[in-house]
């Protein structure tokens, strides 16, 4: 049986964010996922999470400066600093809340950079966060974006992070399966899906195109949810997508594996 996480950055976004932890909780989520809580002093997020009976599945470490169109810090020159500065971050806010996974954020390519070389610091920064996540009992995990939403951006294959974490061969390093961008770069899921899997700690839907409800789009979400659980898949499965209208409204794609709170 799938279980279900709400991303937080995505669902219930009419709501103040403090205020999606109980929406969630009301719709039947027992787990939740957000880009970041930075902003929120760690002992509130911790309250917001116990209160409404929620675990923290998943977030991301701080990715730099978003409006200057930073999108992760892990690729890029001259950030080295800020890059461990958001590793330790992370992991504090991984303790604070009991989050067993977050995800770093590779960041985009400037015009004319060398990839290969962006990718050797990459790397090396991935190794330095894994190390540091080990003696705190978290796993990093690498997710592949799609261009098109994210232009520039580093890693944009599942194929492409089978690779790294095969040659970083890392214990606290792992897949995090956005099936909605793995769906724009290269379609041919399930086999894609079964091939990663051992490779994968999380896993995260929506539909394509638009990246709205996963129960509209080219995507046949109820065989992958039946295949992963063929295969033993006991992960999480982030919703991340944007709803048409009213979150719970749209919700009735997951009623047949996920009821309402009562
Ligand atoms: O863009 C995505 O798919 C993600 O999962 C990012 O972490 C969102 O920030
Ligand atoms: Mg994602």
């Amino acid at each position: 049986m799938p279980r279900f996480s709400a991303n937080l950055s995505f669902l219930f976004a009419d709501l103040p964010f403090e205020k999606r932890f109980a929406a969630a909780a009301a719709a039947g989520f027992g787990g939740v996922e957000y880009v970041g809580a930075y902003d929120m002093p760690m002992a509130s997020v911790k309250s917001l999470l116990s209160d409404n009976g929620l675990e923290q599945v998943l977030f991301n470490m701080p990715t730099g400066d978003w409006e200057k169109g930073e999108r992760g810090l892990a690729c890029r020159p001259g950030r080295e600093d800020a890059f461990r500065d958001s590793v330790v971050k992370a992991l504090d806010y991984a303790a604070a809340t009991g989050c067993r996974m977050v995800h770093c954020m590779a960041g985009v390519m400037g015009k004319g950079e060398d990839a290969g070389e962006l990718a050797r610091l990459y790397c090396d920064n991935l190794l330095y966060a894994a190390d540091l996540a080990e003696q705190a009992g978290v796993k990093i995990l690498i997710e592949p974006i799609n261009p098109l939403d994210m232009p520039g951006y580093l890693l944009n294959s599942v194929e492409q992070a089978a690779v790294i974490l095969d040659q970083l061969d890392h214990p606290h390093l792992a897949l995090q399966f956005d099936i909605y961008h793995a769906q724009i770069v290269g379609g041919n899921i399930a086999a894609r899906l079964d091939r990663h899997l051992d490779k994968t700690a999380h896993i995260q839907i929506a539909g394509v195109p638009g990246r709205r409800e996963p129960d509209s789009g080219e995507l046949n979400y109820p065989f992958l949810f039946y295949m992963l659980d063929r295969v033993g898949y006991d992960g999480w499965i982030g919703c991340e997508y944007k709803p048409h209208g009213d979150t719970v409204a749209g919700l009735e794609w997951i009623r047949p594996w996920m009821p309402a709170a009562k």
